[in-house]
């Protein structure tokens, strides 16, 4: 009959759009444990995500969490072709699910921060030249000087970070420079060990890549430049004026400036996809390749962190990404160039004594359970009535303290506070410390400020009711699953739409929107505008006059 006709056709009609391509952006994802990937679409909805992990996936190299710890326990590396590999693996994975390539109009991508790659001499002639029938890892087996690349985890170079330091007149002016003071996990240093213990291998080496550029190239065909953002974790770039600091670079290790390549802003398009891919998968020749970035700032992208925003991840550790108009570095915390926006900055700063604190606390003065916690934080005043507590049982990293210390109003040492004045004192004086060493790095909450809060502790409204009434701003909360590789598709749609002419915002307008989660009590502002500084004279008190626990 009519009507049956006309239920097939809408049947089949939806089953074409299900089945219609759909054009999209590619976000990956290199980070510590896995390769990840997702295609999100033109109206910005995730419409495939895949992933390969290097312990699981690759046994053959016998990684734990991705990584190889040395026998001396501060040495870690990865071995680099297992990341080629598991880029071949995921390809095909893609391929073999009937992925259509051809629909991809672009790409971008992130991986882990600070870690690097060496190309040996040669190296880029085999690049240019890749055969669309072998695999990339059995083509790429001989183009590394070091088969076994520095990761972020590696803290074996001390002794480069005092040399940088002593070279560019102390912690304080390196990091007026580059936005850190020298870590070591920062690449520059990671280079200056290569050079002093392997100089043979570094004089072999033709590109130094960040795993970010390193993947990038693996698209391009080419060596992809180093983006000024991801750059902005190596105690090598001048993050105002985006360019190399001779003075540093001189300090690492000679040539260095030829081996890295220039600079780029973030939302660049470094070229088209190379034939290689063009002819074993089937992406289009066209399909631009944006530059790569660090999996931190792809994730403030995926965020859609905007000015005045600030994203607050309470997970095992705390952890803060602030966008920065004016950057003041300091001797904490890191500040980076902005991966959607070269006029601006981010900074990453990490409080080490974040959930499982809260979790101690918990089970010392609400019997084990949160919702005693959060009843806890619901009959007690904003302010505590002037009562402040720091509770540092590890020793913290912003600021370097260890031990509880508690305060009453006269702003006395008290040994001991009632259960439900040592909840919310625990509560306000992380979200205060929060709140102090942002603005110490040049942040600034606005009139349209968004606190986006993610990771377990976010769960709880009372928890984001505190934060909300600290910073004076709502707070929203958003799902940061994947946000890494999100972000890496939002920058590739951004590249396609012009990078630096064109507000990132603009283009990821149609993103799912964050929820509302807590909105700032009346007279909130008031209350914090006296305590906070109270806080600040606490901790500069505390700074000065211990070292070691208080009990
Ligand atoms: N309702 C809650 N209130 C406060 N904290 C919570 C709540 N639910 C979970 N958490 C905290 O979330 C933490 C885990 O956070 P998560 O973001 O998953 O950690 P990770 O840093 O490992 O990714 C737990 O340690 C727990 O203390
Ligand atoms: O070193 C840093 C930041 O400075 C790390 O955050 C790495 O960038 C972590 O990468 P993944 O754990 O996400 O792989």
């Amino acid at each position: 009959s009519a009507g049956q006709t006309k239920g097939r056709a809408a049947r089949s009609s939806r089953a074409m759009a299900v089945h219609a391509p759909r054009r999209c952006c590619l976000g990956w994802d290199f980070s510590t444990q896995q390769v990840k990937v997702v295609a999100v679409d033109a109206e910005l909805n995730v419409i495939y995500e895949d992933s390969v992990h290097f312990d699981r996936d690759l046994p053959e190299f016998g990684t734990q969490g991705g990584v190889h710890v040395h026998k001396d326990g501060v040495t870690v590396t990865s071995p680099v072709l297992m990341w080629v590999q598991a880029l071949d693996i995921l390809l095909e994975k893609m391929k073999a699910s009937g992925f259509d390539f051809s629909q991809v109009l672009a790409l971008s991508g992130a991986g882990q921060q600070h870690g690097s790659i060496y190309w040996k001499a040669g190296a880029s002639r085999v690049l240019t030249s890749l055969s669309p029938d072998l695999p990339l890892h059995q083509q790429l087996q001989a183009c590394f000087s070091i088969s076994d690349c520095p990761v972020w985890m590696d803290s074996s170079t001390t002794t480069q970070c005092r040399q940088l330091e002593a070279a560019m007149g102390g912690a304080q002016a390196l990091s007026c420079l580059t936005g850190s003071r020298a870590y070591e996990r920062f690449t520059g240093n990671q280079i200056a060990k290569i050079y002093q213990q392997n100089p043979e291998a570094y004089s072999h080496t033709e590109r130094i890549s960040l795993v970010s550029s390193f993947a990038a190239s693996l698209f391009l065909g080419a060596y992809s430049p180093i983006d000024y953002s991801d750059g902005s974790g190596m105690n090598l770039l001048h993050i105002q004026d985006k360019v190399w600091s001779q003075a540093c670079l001189g300090a690492c290790a000679p040539h260095l400036e030829e081996k890295l390549g220039p600079p780029v802003p973030s939302c660049s398009v470094v070229g088209a996809i190379s034939s290689y891919h063009v002819q074993r998968y089937g992406f289009p020749p066209g399909c631009k390749v944006v530059a790569f970035t660090g999996d931190n700032p792809a994730s403030l992208a995926g965020m859609r962190l905007e000015e005045g925003d600030i994203a607050v991840s309470l997970g095992t550790s705390d952890t803060l990404f602030l966008w920065l108009q004016e950057p003041t570095p300091t001797l904490e915390g890191h500040i980076f160039c902005s991966p959607v926006d070269t006029q601006h900055y981010m900074a990453l700063l990490c409080f080490k004594n974040g959930s499982l604190m809260r979790e101690k606390i918990r089970n010392e003065s609400a019997s084990h359970s949160w919702s005693e916690f959060s009843k806890a934080l619901r009959s007690t005043e904003m302010g505590n009535s002037g009562n402040l507590g720091f509770y540092f049982d590890v020793m913290e990293i912003t600021p370097e303290i260890t031990g509880r210390y508690r305060f009453n109003a006269e702003n006395q040492k008290v040994s001991a506070f009632p259960k439900d004045v040592e909840i919310r004192a625990l509560i306000e004086g992380q979200f205060m410390a929060k709140r102090i060493h942002a603005e110490g790095l040049g942040y600034r909450v606005m009139p349209k400020t968004k606190i986006l809060a993610t990771g377990g502790a976010s769960h709880n409204r009372d928890i984001l009711q505190v934060l909300a009434d600290v910073f004076g701003a709502p707070v929203y909360v958003i799902d940061t699953a994947n946000s890494a590789c999100v972000g890496s598709a939002y920058r590739a749609f951004h590249g396609l739409a012009g990078g630096t002419d064109v507000p990132f915002s603009e283009v990821v307008k149609l993103a799912p929107h964050p929820i509302l989660a807590a909105t700032p009590s009346p007279g909130a502002s008031q209350v914090y505008e006296t305590l906070l500084p109270q806080y600040a004279k606490l901790e500069q008190r505390i700074l000065s006059q211990t070292q070691g626990p208080s009990e």
